[in-house]
């Protein structure tokens, strides 16, 4: 099963900034890319001081109404960012497999059976070529970042594996992993249901392919997507052109509300 990315991308390459005026906005923060710098390794992310003081700052002015939506799974967020801030967040993990709303109940969805098998072959696979297997609670990634020459072979494995174990296929940055179904654009719609976050414009800033779902959840309901990075074919309306910018916009964004 491959993770679909919609076919209703924007025309126009020159994307402007987000504008001002977050006050009836909910924020939606992809990690990896967006709010910190891609590493050569997942363990090898740098998670500064700086970006931890504004997350907390953004979610006491805007309480209930800022949430991450990454890839990653809950257990490396909170591994990651420290429970002092994710507990101050709404949190989707897992490329919207998992949600945790501060309080409220989400019972976590069950992780595929398949999933340890093709865990194992993707081990297989991946030790004789040098490549990183990254096993998360709801799926396992194959990065090739470190072989890059192997990306080919790397995803006709995923795409194989995925199919003969019923697993969803998702591409990425340098990796491709295998994983339990959901996509970013079900989790923010589930989201927008919170009463902290219901009748909110959201706003989604991500840079890799997982996020397009968000990019289009976000324009469904009222709001719009960012993407983060070099101009590409994207269902978001606006561009910030790095991590650097993404944090920028964020101070901002603090002062207004502050
Ligand atoms: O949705 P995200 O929060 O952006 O998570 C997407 C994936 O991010 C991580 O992989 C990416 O970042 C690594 C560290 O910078 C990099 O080495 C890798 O090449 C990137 O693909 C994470 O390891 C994955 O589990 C996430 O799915």
């Amino acid at each position: 099963m491959m993770a679909t990315v919609p076919l209703r991308t924007n025309p126009s390459t020159a994307l402007p900034p987000p504008p001002p005026g977050v006050a009836g906005f909910s924020l939606f923060f992809d990690l990896d890319g967006t709010l910190i710098e891609i590493a050569e390794t997942p363990d090898g992310v740098v998670v500064e001081p700086a970006l931890l003081a504004a997350l907390g700052k953004l979610a006491d002015r805007l309480p209930g109404r800022v949430a991450l939506v990454s890839g990653r799974s809950l257990a490396q967020l909170d591994q990651l960012l420290g429970v002092g801030t994710t507990g101050r967040l709404t949190l989707a993990g897992s490329h919207g497999a998992e949600l945790r709303i501060p309080g409220a109940d989400h019972p976590a969805g069950d992780r595929p059976a398949a999933l340890d098998v093709a865990s194992r072959a993707l081990d297989a696979f991946a030790q004789p070529r040098g490549l990183l297997v990254e096993r998360k609670t709801m799926g396992t990634a194959l990065h090739y970042r470190q072989v890059p020459a192997m990306a080919d072979e790397a995803e006709v494995e995923g795409a194989r594996l995925a199919a003969a174990h019923g697993l969803t296929l998702q591409h990425g940055k340098m990796l491709v992993e295998l994983r339990a179904p959901g996509d970013k654009g079900r989790a923010i719609a589930a989201l927008l249901e919170t009463p902290a976050m219901a009748g909110t414009s959201p706003l989604f800033f991500g840079d890799d392919v997982t996020d397009e779902d968000g990019f289009v959840a976000c324009t469904d309901a009222g709001g719009d997507g960012v993407l983060v990075g070099p101009p590409r074919a994207t269902a978001a309306h606006y561009r910030l052109p790095d991590v650097a910018a993404v944090r920028g916009w964020i101070d901002r964004a603090i002062e207004e509300l502050s």
